[in-house]
């Protein structure tokens, strides 16, 4: 096999957390080459790439408000259109729908109707797009059929203020949430979070700290503020996520009900590298789908390295036997390689 050319897109934080050299000397060992792209450069005299690896959320985030973050944006959207031999892992729009917990939640919500094989259901939840008075809101909760506690996460998916977020247990304290942003019923799932992590057609399920059990139902409590990323990493330990009984251990989430999940996401998102947060209700013991997450960290992956080099081959040697037809339309074959995904523009 030709030495294979794979470009890297990630920001510092990412290719530092994702460790990147240490992929490309993996990948070198094994005739691939790694290289970084400086999306501040023009890109063709970097490429060409058979596969372009990516995480450009910060700077669709940022090219919301930000001419310079929109010119990059444009200038990669427009490599990318120009060689439609290029793999893009994952395409940008596909990456895009999960940077908006409306998006997100709304694919998270038909779960439960699309795989039939298992019992999958998703908290009731409840779109907040803008200020609004205080009865409104308390009217929709309750016709929506959320129950306190509530949780209240920011619309944006991405970055470091999404992961604050807010535990609100009474009506009234309703009055401090800050719109756009979603209110998510909290399910007691005995403090255990199952984090599953998807690389192609392999997935790995990884446990993790979580939030404690809490009283069902509204009570006079102070709402707790919290970021994500103090309850469920490895390492987190806190009031938060110690339970204040003890309780009996959950059976984890079927293999079977992860495959199922894993794979109808795979088709619905059209994407290679994703996330997904699992919990299992204490008192029905349903698996329910709590988030989505693009290009997360695969922190207790060991195999991630490996996964991710395979799936690029794999990814490869389908677009080497698709070439010899060379029929299928240019977005078609922008694609991670995986079930019949399809892209829709930026
Ligand atoms: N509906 C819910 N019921 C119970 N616990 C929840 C629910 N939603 C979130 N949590 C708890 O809050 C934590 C963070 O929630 P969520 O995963 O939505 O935030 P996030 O910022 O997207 O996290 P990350 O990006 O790190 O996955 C979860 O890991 C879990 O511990
Ligand atoms: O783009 P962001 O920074 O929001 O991506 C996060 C992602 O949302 C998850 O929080 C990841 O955590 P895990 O789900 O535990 O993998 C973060 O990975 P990390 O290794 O950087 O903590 C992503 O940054
Ligand atoms: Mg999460």
């Amino acid at each position: 096999m030709s030495s294979r050319r794979v470009g890297f897109c990630l920001s510092d934080k990412k290719r530092r957390r994702m460790n990147m050299d240490a992929f490309a000397d993996f990948c070198a060992g094994h005739g691939v080459e790694v290289v970084e792209i400086d999306l501040t450069q023009p890109l063709v005299p970097q490429g060409p790439f058979d596969v372009i690896v990516q995480k450009l959320s910060d700077v669709i985030v940022e090219a919301e408000h930000d001419s310079q973050s929109q010119q990059l944006l444009v200038n990669f959207q427009s490599y990318v259109s120009a060689h439609p031999s290029t793999v893009l892992l994952d395409p940008l729009p596909a990456m895009t729908q999960l940077l908006d917990r409306f998006a997100s939640y709304r694919i998270m919500s038909k779960l439960h109707n699309s795989i039939r094989e298992c019992s999958i259901c998703t908290p009731p939840y409840l779109e907040i797009h803008s200020a609004s008075d205080l009865s409104s809101i308390q009217q929709a909760v309750t016709t929506q059929g959320l129950s306190f506690p509530l949780l209240c996460k920011t619309r944006v998916a991405h970055g470091s203020l999404s992961h604050e977020m807010s535990l609100i247990f009474s009506e009234g304290s309703l009055a401090g949430i800050h719109p756009p942003c979603v209110l998510q019923s909290f399910v007691n799932h005995g403090a255990v979070l199952h984090k599953v992590f998807v690389v192609g057609d392999r997935h790995f399920c990884v446990e993790r700290p979580s939030i404690k059990n809490f009283p069902s139902g509204p009570c006079e409590r102070k709402t707790i503020f919290f970021n994500s990323h103090q309850v469920s990493k490895p390492e987190s330990s806190s009031d938060l996520t110690a339970l204040d009984e003890q309780m009996p251990c959950l059976h984890p989430p079927s293999s079977e009900a992860l495959a199922a999940l894993v794979r109808e996401l795979r088709v619905q998102l059209g994407m290679a590298l994703f996330g997904v947060d699992v919990i299992i209700n204490i008192h029905t013991h349903t698996l329910t789908v709590i988030d989505i997450n693009i290009f997360p960290g695969y922190e207790g992956v060991p195999q991630f390295f490996s996964s991710l080099l395979s799936h690029i081959k794999s990814v490869l040697d389908k677009q080497a036997s698709a070439g010899a037809q060379a029929t299928g339309s240019p977005e078609l074959r922008q694609t991670t390689g995986g079930p019949s995904a399809a892209t829709t523009g930026l």
